[in-house]
């Protein structure tokens, strides 16, 4: 990933910026040749021509400014479509990663990501990157205009811009260290704000709420001091290279009075050389310390390509999948890596095409981890599974997850419709909509809401129930027709009554193979297993 890339894919919008940049650093130029001239002119006591070239660098200067707002416009919006282009790769990157990969990180680094580090991009990428070409073509200008006033003001010139060049090259290895730690300290502050707003009711409730600005303030001040860092290299850099471009400056006025005395140039050169000089080291140092900044936007680029590699098209599904005989344990064995004990030992089972089995056991004995496994999201196993005779470990992701649905005991609600919430964008049948709606319960629900099914839903659905949320996470598995439902504790929020309707409903479904965990098992939810299997019989 590189933003050179990113630029390459809005090359045209690129180009119309350029265009407008060089217009204007040529009109900024002309505005200065025009008072130099001038200065010639008034001297020599030539009215007519002194205000005709007033009148010029009035013209030069007007213009630059009217271009200016089609800079900053067209800018702006290479500028956005980049951020978008950058978005959407590391959205990419992020949804072709496997469960494990994805979670690798927080989802608060991955908003720091695609918050903080893209407006780093904004503004020394992209931005350091236009002024740059902006400051390459005033010093062209500049240096050419110098060359015409004599030749030994540009040599001088080139002379201090090699060593303008030269000098910023020590703060490379202090820049880019601090530039990094600096996105890394986003990153934890984010987490951090993430962590404790979420956490705010539980605080409340304690009277604890001070915790919230305490840990925000320390993470904050982290901040700070990766941010101070960074300011002190870009600040010794900035410093010490503007430091030489004022000593250059002086120079060339000495230099221009000097030829200026022995009638090798015009007057208007003391304004020249002071106007050309000046940009030309202005701009030189800007240089200098853009190249560093934008420099230093590497490592971020290339922690975002870490996210993980572009997606590619998997295979389409294969054709014995259509309808799967059998879900196969074998030896199954796992534990997490940071705990010594496994949590699944040498477990096997088989669970038939549409057949319900009922998974019993205590609290933290690893049911939640077997379904886990089964729905492919723990990949670390020993042991085999298959599907229809497919080792899982042959079986690409996408062709598992379209014969499986995973319901939790938290299901996620997105900040979109009901629709939207239960068929994820997918387009389906409102007669079929209806009907899942009917089969978990949410009709009254539904029909007691101003706007319907089209309601919008508040993130993680903060303005729903526990049991509410349950129901559209069964209709939401129900919907995506997948043949094979896991079930784990994914009616527990709801009263009994309610609990016992809609696991029989489930249970009742020919087609279906359901594995079901729970926790209190009713003798009618029995009833209707095919097989109840206690946790502890079958993990050695
Ligand atoms: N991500 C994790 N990292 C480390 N250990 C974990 C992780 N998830 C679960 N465990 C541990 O694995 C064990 C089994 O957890 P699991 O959630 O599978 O049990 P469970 O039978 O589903 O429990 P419950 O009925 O309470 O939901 C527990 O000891 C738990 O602490």
């Amino acid at each position: 990933m590189s933003l050179l890339h990113y630029f390459g894919q809005r090359r045209g919008r690129l180009a119309l910026v350029i265009a407008i940049i060089v217009v204007n650093a040529g009109l900024l130029t002309l505005g200065g040749i025009g008072s130099a001239t001038a200065l010639t002119l008034i001297v020599k006591r030539q009215a007519g021509p002194f205000f005709a070239w007033v009148g010029v660098t009035i013209a030069a200067d007007l213009s630059y400014a009217v271009l200016l707002y089609f800079q900053t416009v067209q800018k702006t919006k290479l500028t956005q479509e980049i951020d978008t282009l950058i978005r959407a790769d590391v959205a990419q990157r992020l949804g072709a990663q496997d469960y494990a990969g994805f979670h690798h990180e927080t989802t608060a680094t991955y908003t720091s990501w695609l918050t903080n580090d893209i407006s780093t991009i904004n503004e020394y990428g992209i931005g350091d990157l236009l002024m740059i070409i902006q400051q390459i073509a005033e010093i062209i200008f500049s240096g050419t205009t110098l060359f015409f006033f004599h030749w030994s003001l540009l040599v001088t010139v080139l002379v201090f811009a090699a060593a303008m060049v030269i000098f910023p090259r020590v703060f490379k290895t202090w820049m880019d260290r601090t530039s990094l730690a600096r996105t890394k300290a986003n990153e934890r502050l984010v987490n951090v704000l993430e962590d404790m707003l979420n956490g705010f009711d539980t605080l409340f409730m304690t009277n604890l709420t001070k915790v919230l600005a305490e840990k925000i303030v320390a993470a904050s001040r982290d901040v700070n001091h990766h941010y101070i860092a960074f300011g002190r290299a870009s600040g010794a850099m900035y410093a010490s290279t503007n430091g030489l471009s004022f000593l250059s400056q002086l120079l060339l006025l000495a230099q221009a009075g000097w030829l200026i005395l022995r009638r090798l140039t015009p007057v208007g050169a003391i304004s020249g050389v002071q106007y050309f000089g000046g940009t030309i080291f202005a701009e030189l140092s800007g240089i200098a310390f853009n190249w560093r900044e934008f420099r230093s936007v590497g490592p971020i680029m290339d922690k975002l390509a870490s996210a993980g590699t572009k997606p590619v098209p998997g295979p389409p599904a294969d054709p014995w999948l259509a309808r799967p005989t059998a879900l196969q344990l074998t030896d199954v064995t796992y534990g997490y890596a940071d705990r010594p004990e496994k949590v699944l030992r040498h477990v096997s089972l088989t669970i038939p095409v549409s057949r319900k089995l009922i998974l019993t056991g205590d609290s933290g004995t690893g049911k939640s981890t077997l379904l886990g496994i089964i729905s492919g999201q723990i990949t670390q196993y020993t042991g085999d599974i298959t599907l229809s005779g497919q080792n899982y470990r042959d079986l690409p992701q996408g062709v598992l997850h379209d014969q499986l649905a995973y319901v939790t005991q938290e299901p996620y609600i997105f900040n979109a419709s009901f629709t939207w919430n239960i068929t994820l964008g997918r387009s389906v049948p409102t007669a079929e909509l209806t009907q899942v709606l009917q089969q978990v319960g949410l009709t009254p629900f539904v029909d007691g809401l101003a706007q319907g099914l089209d309601t919008i839903l508040t993130h993680n659905g903060t303005d729903l129930s526990g049991g509410q949320k349950q129901r559209i996470a069964l209709a939401r598995a129900l919907v995506s027709g997948r043949p094979i439902l896991l079930l784990d504790e994914a009616t527990s929020a709801l009263d009994k009554d309610a609990s016992l309707a809609l696991e029989k409903s489930l249970l009742t479904m020919p087609a279906l193979t359901i594995v079901m965990v729970t926790h209190h098992l009713r003798p009618e939810i029995a009833a209707l297993a095919d097989q109840v299997v206690a946790l502890s019989d079958i993990n050695q």
